[in-house]
């Protein structure tokens, strides 16, 4: 579904991926994972034209997209969940959700859309009202999530979504992504915690100074300390 082949990109004079090569199968979970600094966050807006490509190329269901604006990648049906969340902490949830579903479907339609996204989390049915910077911050990672989600997109990109969350929280996000995954969607996990990554993912990469270092199915991974070692470097 997405693949990534020798992406180069950066910022400025600074070139930050050094030919970053990857795919995610449709239908899979698959994990970027790295230390602070590693290109992470790099990779995600390069393959989200939020920064353009220097070299290589990115393909979404077979049509590359490396030149392409953010506005045309999201076209195409891949939406990122970026590291911040980005709420606005002033808009209610409910106008969150609206903000996504209207980027795809009818006026008419938006209620039935904003209606199964809910499914998945239950918890924001009785917050719709309030204002997303009163929420916790895993309310407001589960809003950033729904507010993708309501846009209906076929790759769904998590840029840290355990950032800053319990660890209580970030079991049940890990049920989460699993259920989505379940019901068909396609998810790029960036993280640090290695323990949500081994846990959902199917695949798995490592980011080291711009530059995969390591990449394997999750079971060639089972040691959790060797995994951290090994992105830490
Ligand atoms: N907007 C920017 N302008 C200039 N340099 C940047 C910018 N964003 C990131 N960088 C630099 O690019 C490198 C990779 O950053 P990136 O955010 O991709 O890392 P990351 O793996 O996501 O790390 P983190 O977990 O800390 O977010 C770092 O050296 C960072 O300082």
């Amino acid at each position: 579904m997405l693949e990534v082949s020798g992406l180069e990109a950066g910022y400025g004079p600074q070139l930050v991926l050094k030919g970053v090569s990857m795919q995610v199968p449709k239908g899979e979970i698959v994990a970027l994972l790295g230390g602070n600094g590693a290109g992470k966050t790099t990779t995600l807006s390069a393959i989200m034209g939020l920064i353009s490509a220097r070299k290589g190329t990115v393909r979404f269901a077979g049509v590359p997209i490396q030149s392409k604006p953010a506005h045309r990648v999201f076209g195409h049906g891949v939406a990122l969940v970026p590291q911040w969340r980005e709420l606005f902490s002033e808009m209610s949830v409910l106008e969150h959700l609206d903000l996504g579903a209207m980027q795809r479907c009818r006026r008419s339609e938006i209620g039935q859309r904003i209606e199964s996204v809910l499914e998945y989390f239950p918890e924001l049915r009785s917050h719709l009202h309030r204002r997303a910077g009163a929420l916790s911050g895993g309310q407001q990672q589960m809003v950033a999530i729904a507010r993708a989600l309501a846009s209906e997109p076929k790759l769904l990109m998590l840029d840290e979504p355990s950032m800053g969350l319990a660890p209580m929280i970030v079991s049940e996000l890990g049920r989460t992504i699993k259920r989505l995954n379940e019901t068909g969607k396609s998810i790029l996990l960036v993280e640090q915690n290695v323990h949500l990554a081994l846990s959902v993912a199917s695949y798995i990469y490592i980011i080291r100074g711009g530059t995969i270092v390591k990449h394997g199915p999750t079971v060639a991974f089972a040691d959790e300390r060797e995994l951290f070692q090994s992105y830490i470097g």
